[in-house]
């Protein structure tokens, strides 16, 4: 499919800082325990960049993308995006979670629609913009189905398409795909990489999967257990390479973030 300019993001420049991260330390407190999460983050990424976090479970990497969400503030240090510092969500970051959190007593398109209806788009450009989403996560023709008619992997990609609708410059992704069949996986790493390459977004992927990360990361960073600190922080050709599974360079790579997280 060619680029669709309509979709593209656009940063100030091709190096332009989307996301930095500076002494950033996250400490929970819950029943009186204070549990601290990640330590001494410091990360600039560039716009149009495809972050993969990877790292153990409890590592804190739902809490760094929480952070960059504007969901949570980090109890040190500062995220900046888009230069300003974060003091909330904000239409400039979609977010996809691991369920897909449709609205139940709303169509696919309504699904897609609701964040442009709020934010006071009018109904023809609105429906353009719908019909264009829907195509590109490959939903054209189910437009008008409820989340519940649409299988899992269906649904994963309605929601993707709900966080793109405002056109945010950064998509935020959470365990977008771990709750899905290992071939549904698969096809949707391809639909999300083939989505980074034709809308130019800055994407952040937190995954448990190795395979996932080397796939999908232009940048690869892999935290320690926890407290969670930066231990590989790589850049990677490979998204941008077709059927880079069967390339050395994915072996390699697939083995260093392994070894990375068994903290070898
Ligand atoms: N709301 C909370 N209150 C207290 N502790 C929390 C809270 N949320 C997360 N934690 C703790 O912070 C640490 C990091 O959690 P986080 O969910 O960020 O890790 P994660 O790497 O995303 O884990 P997983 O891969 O299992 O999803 C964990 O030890 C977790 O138990």
């Amino acid at each position: 499919m060619p680029p669709r300019p309509d979709l593209l993001a656009a940063p100030d420049s091709a190096t332009a800082t989307a996301v930095a991260l500076s002494g950033v330390r996250h400490e929970y407190r819950s029943g009186g325990r204070r549990i601290l999460a990640l330590d001494g983050i410091d990360l600039r990424l560039a716009a149009g960049e495809s972050l993969a976090v990877v790292g153990p479970s409890g590592c804190g990497k739902s809490t760094l993308l929480r952070m960059i969400a504007g969901f949570l503030r980090p109890s040190h240090g500062e995220i900046r995006v888009g230069g300003e510092p974060v003091t909330g969500p904000g239409p400039d970051r979609g977010v996809v979670f691991q369920q897909p959190r449709l609205f139940p007593w709303l169509s696919v398109r309504g699904n897609v629609a609701y964040g442009l209806r709020e934010a006071g788009w009018a109904r023809s450009r609105r429906r353009e913009r719908v019909e264009q989403l829907l195509e590109l996560v490959g939903l054209g023709d189910v437009g008008g189905l409820r989340p519940y008619e649409l299988s899992g992997g269906m649904q994963q990609r309605a929601a993707i398409a709900r966080a793109l609708a405002p056109d945010p410059a950064i998509l935020l992704l959470d365990e977008p795909f771990a709750a899905l069949d290992a071939l549904t996986r698969e096809r949707l790493q391809e639909e999300l990489r083939g989505i980074w390459l034709r809308t130019g977004k800055t994407l952040v992927l937190v995954t448990h999967s190795v395979d996932e990360a080397a796939l999908l990361g232009s940048r690869v960073v892999v935290l320690s257990p926890r407290p969670g600190t930066v231990v590989l922080d790589e850049s990677s050709a490979l998204p941008r390479v077709e059927q880079a599974r069967e390339t050395p360079e994915f072996g390699a790579l697939r083995t260093r973030i392994l070894q990375a997280v068994r903290g070898e």
